[in-house]
């Protein structure tokens, strides 16, 4: 096997949370009487991480007088509304199992909060994958490498060439470049081809089970 250990986005590769994330944005935004997004513009606005999402989603972005008190409102609504209409997408929990069976070590790389992600992780993910870096405040966020790292460190992984790294769009393709990985992206996630052509993966795929090829 050239890679034995795999890195995993979460959001649009093996979460599909779109829906939930728009309803969550959409509600704080009622709440607050500013105007709502179709779940379309809220795909775009997914990947940066949840401030960046709030940032685009905000008719005044990050010069809205009442920023702070926004965020903490979404992100308290999310965390207790992220499971509602979320869903692996098809293969990926029998992937998952099948890639743990054959000794693969895996974690997962996010840009979500940290308390969502930890969540996740024990609903969907558990005992086959049993790491998951999201966004805790304490470290930069993707592309930067530093959560990979993290990743590497938990898994004590010291050789990247039995890496790959799997996402699903342009700031995961700059990830695993920034962070030296070889890296795969899967077309169903929350990008068009179109934003991701310039890169040059492993392999696009589109369905999760076809990363074992690629192995
Ligand atoms: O919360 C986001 O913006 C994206 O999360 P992801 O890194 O799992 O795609």
């Amino acid at each position: 096997m050239k890679y034995d250990t795999i890195l995993f986005d979460l959001d649009g590769t093996l979460l599909y949370t779109l829906e939930d994330l728009t309803d969550s944005i959409n509600h704080t935004l009622a709440e607050y009487g500013l105007p709502t997004h179709p779940i379309e513009n809220v795909r775009r606005f997914v990947g940066n991480g949840l401030k960046m999402l709030v940032v685009r989603a905000l008719p005044d972005g990050e010069n809205y007088d009442k920023f702070d008190q926004f965020f903490t409102d979404f992100v308290d609504y999310y965390n207790n509304h992220n499971r509602i209409k979320t869903k692996p997408y098809n293969g990926v929990l029998e992937t998952t199992k099948e890639l743990s069976e054959m000794g693969v070590k895996m974690a997962i790389v996010t840009n979500k909060g940290q308390t969502a992600s930890n969540s996740l992780l024990d609903d969907f993910f558990k005992p086959y994958i049993n790491i998951v870096i999201g966004d805790d405040g304490s470290h930069k966020r993707k592309p930067n490498p530093e959560p990979i790292n993290l990743a590497l460190e938990a898994l004590d992984i010291k050789d990247k060439s039995s890496v790959l790294y799997v996402g699903d769009s342009d700031v995961d393709a700059a990830t695993a470049i920034n962070s030296g990985l070889d890296y795969i992206l899967c077309t169903y996630g929350f990008r068009d081809m179109e934003d991701l052509k310039e890169f040059s993966p492993v392999a696009f795929i589109d369905s999760i089970n076809k990363i074992k090829e690629y192995l």
